[in-house]
């Protein structure tokens, strides 16, 4: 399966530079990326630990690449367009917006951290980013609230058959987020507000919704410009503020991460992203030099530029994709002599059995148990995929 994620931000931000840096890769010849007409959707990269050097063996990647061990793991990363000026005054947030939010599994929200924007993205100083987080938050909850003041109405006007439930009338008017009724069930049993939507009040059903919406648009933040002189004041005061607690922010610099891709691409460094280090291997002039020094001292203050591990902190802390490798109990190359080409990434609490499904779609019945490659041991239907397991499915057919 092949995620989706949605970077988000108003104007100014740097969210063009960090869809740019993301999924600018000096892809080693003989991977191949997709291609796509629709600008606003790029190859971006995961990093996953490959599997292959503990099995003695070096892999190669059918999609995507491996560097010194690491797996590159190709995912999409869509430019959501339209967090506009004006949608804070009332316009609210437009329709193609919020359709394309839906097209997403999880979202990256750049965030400007200098202070240096304003709600609209004009230049200012001393704005605080918290108003730029409320903004977003609180606009996707409007939007839920009034879907699910929709369900609500319709099963108090009995139009659906009397024995529905209020979970499944919700589930059916909330599709589109991708929600179930068990989920609907479980959340309204966590915000406590009992199974009787007469009984709901107005906190009680924007309670609901953002809970709703928590669940189905989890959302990382890029603290970016971090390299500015009020950033890391200001992401002191959000990371103890207890009423941002919910959101995983990650420091970034997609200045920095754009400077080292552009510097790897013209051969004058030599940088993995995400990585904590990069050589200077061509010739540069004394103000590259500078340049490049200065993003050495962030990455020596951060440990990276932050543009991979927000993309990694969204799918794996925030989403909990798993990462699964194919693989042959007796060898893990292939009849091709492929050796660990794959590398799924699975939604969370996948099992044995789903992984054989993403595997061969039209197994049908016939999985009989998944071999652990690791450990030889046997597999069933129902065990709990580990992060980076590497499996051989054992099919009847
Ligand atoms: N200091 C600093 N500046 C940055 C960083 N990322 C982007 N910028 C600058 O911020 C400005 C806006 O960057 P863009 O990437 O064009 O921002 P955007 O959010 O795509 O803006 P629009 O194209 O208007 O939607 C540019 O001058 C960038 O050079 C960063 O990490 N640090």
């Amino acid at each position: 399966m092949s995620y989706r994620i949605g970077l988000v931000g108003k104007p100014s931000v740097g969210k063009s530079t960090f869809f740019n840096a993301a999924t600018m890769n000096d892809v080693p010849e003989g991977a191949y990326p997709f291609t796509t007409i629709d600008p606003s959707v790029g190859e971006a990269y995961v990093r996953v630990e490959c599997a292959a050097p503990e099995f003695g063996e070096t892999c190669t990647p059918s999609v995507g690449y491996c560097e010194d061990g690491t797996r590159f793991v190709p995912t999409k990363l869509v430019d959501v367009a339209g967090l506009i000026p004006g949608a804070h005054e009332g316009a609210g947030l437009g329709n193609q917006f919020l359709s394309d939010l839906n097209e997403t599994d999880v979202l990256v929200h750049v965030v400007d951290f200098s202070g240096e924007t304003d709600i609209e993205g004009e230049p200012t100083e001393g704005h605080d980013p918290r108003d730029d987080i409320d903004f977003l938050e609180t606009e996707l909850d409007q939007w839920y609230l009034s879907v699910l003041g929709k369900g609500i109405e319709r099963y108090e006007t009995g139009y659906t058959t009397e024995d529905d439930d209020i979970e499944e009338e919700l589930a059916e008017q909330m599709s589109a987020f991708r929600i179930t009724e068990d989920e609907i069930k479980r959340l309204i049993r966590r915000v406590d507000i009992g199974f009787d939507p007469g009984e709901w009040d107005d906190d009680d059903r924007l309670e609901l919704a953002r809970e709703i919406r928590r669940e189905t648009k989890p959302m990382v933040i890029a603290a970016n410009k971090m390299d500015t002189p009020e950033a890391q004041e200001n992401y002191d005061e959000i990371t103890s503020d207890p009423d941002y607690e919910h959101l995983t922010m990650v420091p970034a610099s997609a200045h920095a991460e754009k400077a080292l891709k552009s510097a790897a691409e013209a051969g004058v460094v030599e940088y993995t992203p995400g990585t904590s280090e990069f050589e200077i291997v061509g010739d540069i002039s004394g103000s590259q030099e500078a340049g490049l020094e200065q993003i050495r001292e962030f990455i020596d203050e951060y440990g990276a530029t932050g543009v991979q591990d927000a993309l990694e902190a969204a799918l794996f802390d925030v989403l909990g994709v798993i990462p699964v490798f194919p693989g042959g109990a007796n060898g893990l190359g292939n009849e091709r002599g492929e050796v660990l080409p794959d590398c799924y990434l699975l939604p969370p609490n996948s099992t044995a059995e789903d992984f054989a499904y993403s595997l061969h779609s039209d197994i049908g019945e016939g999985f009989l148990h998944a071999i652990d490659c690791r450990s030889n041991r046997q597999r069933g239907a129902s065990y709990d995929l580990d992060e980076r397991d590497v499996l051989e499915v054992i099919t009847t057919n």
